[in-house]
């Protein structure tokens, strides 16, 4: 099922508060800022890689992944949307 970025972190930020057993998103919120921050570099560089040597299938999926992992690190921090959006 497709959705748009706020839907994910609306689910990410409800899965944060309810904990909800077998949860990857809990699981990397439990291992902190520094261990999703490795992560979220680990994502980007596939995602580069991705777009530079891979197909475009490929590119979207890798930078899909390094969405998902910056929403995390967000989480961690405790920062909201509006938080970035307000310095796009
Ligand atoms: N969109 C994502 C998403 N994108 C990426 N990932 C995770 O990001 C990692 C990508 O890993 P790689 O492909 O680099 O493979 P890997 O290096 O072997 O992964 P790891 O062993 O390091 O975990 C995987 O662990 C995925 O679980 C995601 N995990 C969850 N979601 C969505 O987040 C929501 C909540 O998920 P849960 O918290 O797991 O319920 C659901 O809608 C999920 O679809």
């Amino acid at each position: 099922m497709m959705k748009t970025f706020d839907e994910l972190f609306t689910e990410l930020s409800e899965k944060a508060r309810s904990r909800p057993e077998g949860s990857g998103t809990v699981a990397a919120l439990d291992a902190g800022v520094h261990a999703v921050g490795k992560k979220v570099v680990e994502e980007a560089a596939e995602a580069w890689m991705a777009a530079e040597y891979e197909s475009d299938e490929a590119a979207a999926e890798e930078i899909s992944q390094l969405l998902y992992h910056l929403q995390v690190l967000m989480l961690a921090r405790g920062l909201r949307l509006e938080d970035v959006y307000r310095h796009l």
